[in-house]
């Protein structure tokens, strides 16, 4: 291959992260929702390029997990009292479940939380990693590490709405995908707390209108996707109080 053509594919390569590295910071909420008084849990969006796009890698948690298992989720888990914030708890735990080491994780934004119904605050720390990134998943915790392109939260092939209760007891939908890996003749399910953070970050970085329904003004990602979280937690304190 000509230099120059190398050149332009490498420049190529490099674009999609250009482009979506400056919108993911423009909806960085840095420590806006640290203080809030909720057991926090992070999780790593990790972002990596393959074969020019960008693509989320995922887990498959382990079948033997007390909460959770076999479910598809982000690297992560809860915080823990030396990480000093949520960027800390979501690199040590990418480093526990998937071997990730975080030196090699170009840290991005933290975007607007979720609360698990558990009632954890989950914070979304995304970051890139490198292209050549090989998991080695903790069969403690992870039982499969699977890529998907980040496209596929906006524009699925195999998409549904589920009716679901949140743990304050209102009705709302919930996106579920089903993804099949052709490589590994395999297929994977992306529902819940998962598919609301990847469907997010796929809104921030395309900004496109996806081919299903969300919930959010896409002329005001930032302010919408606030109140949306601003509601949960207010109508998890409701029921908090309602249990008193
Ligand atoms: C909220 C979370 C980020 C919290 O993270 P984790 O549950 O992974 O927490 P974690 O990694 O700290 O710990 C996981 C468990 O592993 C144990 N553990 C930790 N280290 C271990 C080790 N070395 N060996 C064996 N076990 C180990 C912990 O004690 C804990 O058990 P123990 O738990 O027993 O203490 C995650 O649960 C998550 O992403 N949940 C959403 C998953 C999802 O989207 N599911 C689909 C739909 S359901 C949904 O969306 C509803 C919802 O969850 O709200
Ligand atoms: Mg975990």
């Amino acid at each position: 291959m000509a230099a120059a053509e190398r050149e332009a594919e490498a420049k190529g390569r490099e674009c999609p992260k250009e482009e979506a590295r400056r919108r993911l910071r423009e909806l960085d909420v840095a420590d806006k929702f640290s203080r809030l008084p909720l057991p926090k849990a992070s999780v790593l969006l990790p972002l990596v390029v393959r074969a020019g796009r960008l693509c989320l890698l995922l887990t498959l948690r382990a079948p033997q997990l007390r909460r959770s298992p076999g479910e598809v989720c982000f690297p992560g888990g809860k915080s823990e009292e030396n990480d000093k914030d949520e960027i800390d708890t979501a690199l040590r735990e990418a480093k526990e479940e998937v071997g990730l080491p975080p030196e090699k994780v170009e840290v991005i934004c933290r975007l607007v939380p979720g609360i698990d119904k558990m009632n954890y605050l989950v914070t979304p720390v995304v970051g890139f990693i490198e292209d050549t990134f090989q998991a080695t998943p903790n069969p403690d915790e992870v039982s499969d590490v699977f890529v998907m392109p980040l496209e596929y939260f906006i524009r699925p092939l195999n998409y549904m709405a589920l009716p679901y209760k949140t743990s304050s007891g209102y009705l709302t939908w919930m996106h579920c995908f089903t993804y099949h890996d052709h490589e590994r003749n395999k297929s994977f399910k992306i529902w819940g707390l998962t598919a609301h953070f990847a469907v997010f970050l796929a809104l921030v970085v395309f900004r496109t209108k996806p081919t299903f329904e969300v919930d959010y003004d896409l002329d005001n990602l930032i302010s919408s996707a606030e109140s949306k979280f601003m509601n949960l937690y207010a109508s998890v304190n409701e029921k908090k109080k309602s249990n008193l």
